[in-house]
């Protein structure tokens, strides 16, 4: 089977004329499914950039990108919608809808994908796959900022995606809730084959990575 992710010769350059820049230099990246991948590298180092291509958040300049089965360079804002629809985002800054509780939260993630039988229940479910499930009606304002970001997970899992890009997850995390929440992730790959790909600085969750892949400067390290 096809790589969940398939890289070959990707380069990004940012700005225009003068200030064009390259930041991406000729990727070659392959990344199993159901994996849990954790992507390293100093600030700058283009992590972000790499992360928001595979998500079809940014267009491909150059080179291939395949993401289940499909390529992302050159596909039209229809397919890359469609794309977007088979995977889940957790971002630092979680953007959580204050004047909404968790499972409104989370439901508003579902209705992307269009009429989702059950959508109050598949959210509730999410959000007790994180461990939220007596948090249902809490706006943001009264959780905690582990608890915020649980939500957070619980979004980006409840369309059941099969890749899930997380960038720095767990960052306003203590140890022991950025390590639940990588735990679960990584339960995820094992029971539903779900693939991760996220960027940490965060050494405590390295242990549960099946595999860590290193940038410098815009390029990938050799493992
Ligand atoms: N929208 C943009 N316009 C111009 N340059 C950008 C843009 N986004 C990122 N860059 C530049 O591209 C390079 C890679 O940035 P990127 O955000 O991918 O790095 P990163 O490894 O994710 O960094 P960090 O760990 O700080 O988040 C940096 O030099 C950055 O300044």
């Amino acid at each position: 089977m096809e790589p969940a992710i398939m890289v070959r010769g990707l380069d990004h350059h940012f700005g225009a004329g003068e200030a064009r820049r390259q930041v991406l230099f000729g990727l070659d990246l392959d990344i199993a499914r159901g994996a849990l991948v954790v992507l390293m590298g100093a600030s700058g180092s283009g992590k972000t950039t790499l992360l928001t291509l595979l998500g079809g958040l940014r267009s491909v300049q150059a080179g291939s990108v395949r993401v289940l089965g499909r390529e992302m360079a050159g596909a039209s804002a229809t397919a890359l919608a469609g794309a977007r629809r088979r995977m889940g985002f957790i971002f630092q800054a979680h953007n959580l809808h204050e004047s909404l509780t968790a499972v409104q939260n989370v439901r508003l993630a579902l209705d992307v994908h269009g009429a989702v039988p059950q959508a109050e229940a598949a959210a509730a479910r999410a959000l007790s796959l994180v461990g939220l499930e007596d948090r249902l009606h809490y706006h943001p304002a009264r959780l905690s900022g582990g608890q915020k970001q649980r939500v957070a997970v619980a979004r980006a899992l409840a369309g059941s995606p099969e890749i899930i890009f997380a960038d720095e997850p767990t960052a306003a995390l203590d140890a022991e809730n950025g390590l639940a929440v990588v735990a679960l992730l990584k339960r995820l790959g094992a029971a539903r084959g779900t693939t991760t790909l996220m960027v940490t600085h965060d050494n405590r969750v390295l242990d549960l990575a099946d595999r860590i892949v290193t940038m410098r400067d815009g390029r990938l390290m050799p493992a």
